[in-house]
């Protein structure tokens, strides 16, 4: 289960993702905001929102769109056991899972277009965690998340 989240700011690139998501045979969850003309919103709401369903095992991972994809990677990357990666590029967003397993995409609504949107978020679906040394990083990263100096 796929956890999808905006501001109003990326409510029509949601919408499109979801397309491509029941294209995939990916199912998916909305967690708001579901209201383009909600100007007023705060994207924590919604980014902490899915980055709760992704931590608590509700979804199994999450794709969230802001301004800019950056305040609701902030937010989301607060709750316990996210790693965010907010990307404009394919590269990043493929790297992101294959070598800091990301359990979070964001993007940002007014950086990318819908298709790169949609390229970065298919090849981040895609890719696989490739552990190894990888996976000791990421250990350090959660020493890190629970107060303690990332070298045991
Ligand atoms: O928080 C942001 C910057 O990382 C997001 O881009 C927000 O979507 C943006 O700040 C919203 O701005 P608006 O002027 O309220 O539309």
């Amino acid at each position: 289960m796929i956890a999808l989240a905006c501001d109003h700011t990326g409510v029509a690139l949601k919408q499109e993702l979801m397309k491509m998501l029941d294209e995939m045979g990916l199912a998916w969850k909305d967690y708001g905001n579901y209201d383009a003309n909600n100007r007023d919103d705060d994207y924590p709401v919604y980014g902490y929102k899915a980055a709760k369903a992704v931590a608590d095992g509700e979804c199994d991972r999450g794709i969230l769109i802001c301004g800019t994809g950056i305040g609701i990677g902030i937010a989301a990357g607060k709750v316990k056991g996210i790693r965010v990666c907010t990307c404009s590029d394919v590269y990043s967003a493929e790297l992101s899972k294959r070598h800091n397993n990301s359990n979070i995409l964001t993007m940002g609504a007014r950086v990318v277009g819908t298709e790169l949107a949609k390229m970065i978020a298919r090849h981040w679906l895609t890719a696989e965690f490739e552990g190894g040394r990888h996976q000791r990083r990421i250990d350090m990263i959660e020493r890190i998340e629970n107060g303690e100096a990332p070298e045991a």
